[in-house]
């Protein structure tokens, strides 16, 4: 049930190419944004650690096959559950467009606000560009932003919305650690992270006032 929770519906889409017939599994989501989060107060990025179930699982799957290969059999669990942090990753803040009388940047704007506490203008926000995310299974619309912080635009604590399941820890990357953090493979991330900090180097970091 758990992933259940972040779907719509999953379905088992019978398409034809070719003339050959093929049997694909889709997921239909909300589109998404995400924010590439820069604090000009402190020159870091801000970015969040998240929970995600998936990873989690896919952990499972590497560390304990077993579980797996028993999947259909009653009593079918870990003895000694692998620690929950396998399942957390670094993230860009991040929301699905699940409003729809809010534009992309008001749901941007409302996620920084939720996820890591600072209160940015939807038109501050700067679009990056867009990209599907999840082509072999969801195929739905992501849309990257780039907001500019500072320490005094800081109102609240962040974290998500507890309500909702949401366990957010606001972290804080300095700019001249990030493209060893970008390239840092035992630190599980998101490919925005990614992408965001090397966009960063390309555009923003060129202008930035010399030290
Ligand atoms: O760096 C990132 C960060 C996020 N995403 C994607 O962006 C989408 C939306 O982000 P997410 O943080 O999952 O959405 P939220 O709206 O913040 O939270 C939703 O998802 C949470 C985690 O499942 C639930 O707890 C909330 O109730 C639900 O509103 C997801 O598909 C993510 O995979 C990326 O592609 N790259
Ligand atoms: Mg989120």
């Amino acid at each position: 049930m758990l992933f259940l929770d972040c779907l719509d519906f999953c379905i088992r889409n019978i398409l034809s190419f070719n003339g050959t017939k093929k049997v694909w599994d889709c997921m239909r989501t909300h589109d998404s944004v995400s924010i590439l989060i820069f604090n000009t107060s402190r020159q870091c990025f801000v970015v969040v650690k998240q929970f995600r179930p998936a990873v989690y699982m896919c952990e499972v799957e590497r560390h304990c096959p077993q579980v797996f290969q028993n999947q259909d059999k009653e009593n079918c669990h870990l003895e000694d559950p692998l620690p929950a942090v396998v399942g957390v990753t670094y993230e860009l803040c991040a929301g699905i467009v699940d409003k729809p009388d809010l534009s992309l940047e008001e749901v941007a704007r409302e996620e920084i606000l939720e996820e890591c506490g600072y209160c940015v203008p939807a038109t501050d926000l700067r679009k990056i560009t867009s990209y599907r995310s999840g082509v072999g299974v969801t195929g739905s619309r992501h849309t990257l932003f780039y907001a500019e912080i500072t320490d005094q635009m800081k109102t609240g604590k962040g974290g998500g919305q507890p309500e909702e399941g949401e366990l957010i820890e606001v972290v804080e990357i300095p700019l001249e650690d990030s493209m060893k953090f970008a390239f840092d493979e035992s630190l599980p991330k998101t490919p925005g992270v990614i992408f965001g900090f090397v966009w960063f180097q390309n555009n923003i970091a060129p202008k930035l006032p010399k030290k």
